[in-house]
C-alpha cells in the first residue's frame, strides 16, 4: 500500500493537553488518519519573527508520523487571517458583502502555499499519494508540479463551492480555478459543489467534461466529483451511551431539572447562523409562554479565528444577544440560555448530545458540519432527539429525515422548534433510524477510502466507473446515492 501523505493547514497536534481538536477537519482526518497511517504535514500553530522559522517538527503518536512548521507572524496575518479567511470563506460561504480583498493578502496566501511546497518536497517519496485538504492550500499541487513532483495528488475541499456569479466577485478567481487543474482528484462536500465548480470553469470558457466525473482543462485532465464527509458512527454511538454513566452527565441532568435540553454546537463563526438562531428562540419562547421554565438552550460555542476582525465583532454580538435574551426572558432559577465560550472534549460532547431533546444546527451555508452527524450518532434507539437542520448545511443533502428549515426564516424556525419538541415517539425513532442507515452506509472510513480509492485508482480505472455510473439516467440524488452503494461494498475498511 502507498504511503499516505496528507498536507492541511490545521493539524491537531498531539501535545497531551486535553484541549478539543479545533473544527471538523481536524476531528476527521484524525479519525481517517490512526487508522490508515501515514505522514501529515501542517502549521504549528505557532508564529514567530520573519528570520526565526525552525526545521520541521517532527513527531510520531501512534500510526501517524507528524511534520509542523511554524509560519511568520507576517504570513499568518496575509494568508490565514488575511487571503484565506477574509476571502476565500466569506466569498465560499456567500458572504461578498464580508470580502476584504487586497494584492497584499493575497500575493501572502500564494507565498505561503509555495513556502509549504519547499517544506514537503524533501519528504515526498515517489510512491507516496498526496492528499491536500481545504481552501488555505489550493495552489499547493501547482507549486509542487512546477518543482517536478508527478506524484498523484489529491484535493478536498470542505467547505462550499460557490455559484459562478459569487465566485467570479473575486479579483484572481482565475488564478484560483487553474490552480486547481495541477490535481488529479478534487473532491467536494456534495454534488452542488461540484456542479457549481464545473459552472465556474465553464463560464469561464475553461475546459470541458469528458464524462460524469472527468474533465480536461488545457493539457490537464483531473477527476472531480463529491465525497461527503462522515463520522466514525458506530464508535461515537458507543462514546454517547458510556458518557451517560460519568459525574458530567449527572451534574449536568441535576442541574436541568427537569427541563428539556436543547444543544448548539458551533465555532464562533458568522457562517453558523447563531445569531439568527437565537432570534428563533427569542421567537419561539414568546409565542409559546408554556414553554418558558421548561426549556434551556445549550450553546457551546468555543472562540475561533479571534484575530479576524469580523469574527471578534462577532463575539461581542452573540454574547450581547444571549445577554438581552436572558435579561428579557430569564427568572431568578432560569435563564432560556447557557452561553459557554469553551471547547469541550468529545466524550462530554456526546453525553450532553444524548441528553438533549432537540438540536439545532442552522448554519447560514456549511460545507457539511459534523455536529448535525455526531448528534444523531448519539442518540438513544428508544427515545431520540430531534435534529433541526438548516437545508444550506451539507449534511442537509445526506440527513434528509431532519427537520429542515431555512435559517433566515427565523419565525418558520420558532415553528419548527415547537413541532420538534411536541414530535411523537413513533416518528422521532422512524426518523432516527432512517439517518442511522445513512451515516452508517457512509461513514468517515468509506468518505476516506473512496477518495483514495480515486486517487490511487488512475484515470483508467476512474474512467470505467464513471461510464458505469453515467449509463443510469436517474435524477441526480438518486444516482449519487446508487454509485457510493455500488462502490462501498467493494472496500475494506482499514483495521
Ligand atoms: O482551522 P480553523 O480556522 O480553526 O477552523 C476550523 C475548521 O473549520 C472548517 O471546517 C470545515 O470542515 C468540516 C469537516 O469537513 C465541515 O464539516 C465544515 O462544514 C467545514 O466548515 C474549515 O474548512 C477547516 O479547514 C478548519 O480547520
Ligand atoms: O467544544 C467543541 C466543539 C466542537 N467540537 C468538534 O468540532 C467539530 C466541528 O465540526 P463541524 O464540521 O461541525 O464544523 P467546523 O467547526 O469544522 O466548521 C465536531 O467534530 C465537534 O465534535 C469539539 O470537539 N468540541
Amino acid at each position: 500500500m502507498a504511503r499516505l501523505v496528507v498536507v492541511s493547514n490545521r493539524v491537531p497536534i498531539p501535545d497531551k493537553s486535553g484541549t478539543a481538536p479545533a473544527g471538523g477537519l481536524a476531528v476527521a482526518l484524525q479519525t481517517a488518519l490512526e487508522a490508515r497511517g501515514g505522514l501529515w504535514l501542517g502549521w504549528s500553530g505557532r508564529s514567530c519573527a520573519d528570520d526565526a522559522v525552525g526545521p520541521l517538527q517532527r513527531l510520531k503518536e501512534g500510526n501517524i508520523e507528524y511534520a509542523l512548521t511554524d509560519l511568520t507572524e507576517r504570513d499568518v496575518e496575509e494568508y490565514y487571517q488575511g487571503f484565506a479567511n477574509r476571502v476565500l470563506w466569506p466569498i465560499c460561504h456567500y458572504r461578498l458583502d464580508l470580502a476584504e480583498y487586497g494584492r497584499r493578502e493575497m500575493a501572502g496566501y500564494f507565498r505561503v502555499n509555495r513556502f509549504f511546497a519547499n517544506r514537503l518536497l524533501p519528504l515526498i517519496e515517489p510512491d507516496d499519494l498526496i492528499w491536500i485538504h481545504d481552501y488555505h492550500l489550493i495552489p499547493l499541487a501547482a507549486e509542487l508540479r512546477r518543482q517536478g513532483v508527478t506524484n498523484r495528488i489529491g484535493f478536498f475541499l470542505h467547505i462550499p463551492w460557490p455559484a459562478p456569479d459569487v465566485f467570479h466577485a473575486m479579483p484572481v478567481h482565475e488564478e484560483i480555478l487553474t490552480s486547481l487543474t495541477a490535481y488529479d482528484v478534487l473532491g467536494f462536500q456534495t454534488e452542488h459543489d461540484c456542479e457549481n465548480f464545473a459552472d465556474c470553469l465553464f463560464r469561464r470558457g475553461l475546459g470541458k467534461r469528458l464524462d460524469t466525473f472527468r474533465f480536461v482543462v488545457g493539457e490537464r485532465a483531473f477527476t472531480a466529483r463529491s465525497y461527503p464527509i462522515g463520522i466514525e458512527t458506530d464508535d461515537f454511538a458507543a462514546l454517547a451511551k458510556r458518557a451517560a454513566e460519568t459525574a458530567l452527565h449527572k451534574r449536568m441532568l441535576q442541574s436541568l431539572d427537569g427541563k428539556q435540553l436543547i444543544i448548539g454546537v458551533d465555532r464562533l463563526d458568522y457562517s453558523k447562523g447563531i445569531t439568527q438562531r437565537i432570534d428563533a428562540l427569542e421567537s419561539f419562547l414568546n409565542r409559546h409562554p408554556d414553554s418558558q421554565r421548561k426549556v434551556t438552550l445549550l450553546q457551546i460555542t468555543p472562540k475561533s479565528r479571534s484575530e479576524v476582525p469580523e469574527y471578534e465583532a462577532m463575539q461581542r454580538a452573540v454574547a450581547e444577544q444571549a445577554g438581552r435574551v436572558n435579561g428579557a426572558l430569564g427568572t431568578v432559577d432560569w435563564v432560556p440560555i447557557r452561553y459557554i465560550n469553551r471547547s469541550l472534549r468529545r466524550p462530554a460532547l456526546a453525553g450532553l448530545y444524548r441528553m438533549a431533546k432537540l438540536a439545532l444546527v442552522t448554519p447560514l451555508r456549511d460545507g457539511m458540519n459534523l455536529v448535525a452527524k455526531e448528534f444523531v450518532a448519539a442518540q438513544s434507539e428508544e427515545d431520540p432527539g430531534v435534529l433541526l437542520l438548516s437545508r444550506f448545511a451539507g449534511a442537509a443533502q445526506e440527513l434528509k429525515e431532519a427537520v429542515l428549515v431555512n435559517p433566515y426564516d427565523v419565525e418558520g424556525t420558532a415553528d419548527a422548534m415547537a413541532r420538534s419538541l411536541a414530535m411523537p415517539v413513533e416518528e422521532r425513532r422512524e426518523r432516527w433510524k432512517a439517518m442511522m442507515k445513512t451515516l452508517r452506509a457512509n461513514d468517515v472510513f468509506t468518505w476516506c477510502n473512496t477518495f483514495l480509492d480515486d486517487l490511487a485508482g488512475g484515470p483508467a480505472a476512474q474512467k470505467a466507473r464513471a461510464a458505469s455510473v453515467s449509463t443510469s439516467v436517474r435524477p441526480a440524488e438518486t444516482r449519487v446515492q446508487t454509485q457510493r452503494k455500488a462502490t462501498s461494498v467493494s472496500f475494506a475498511r482499514w483495521s
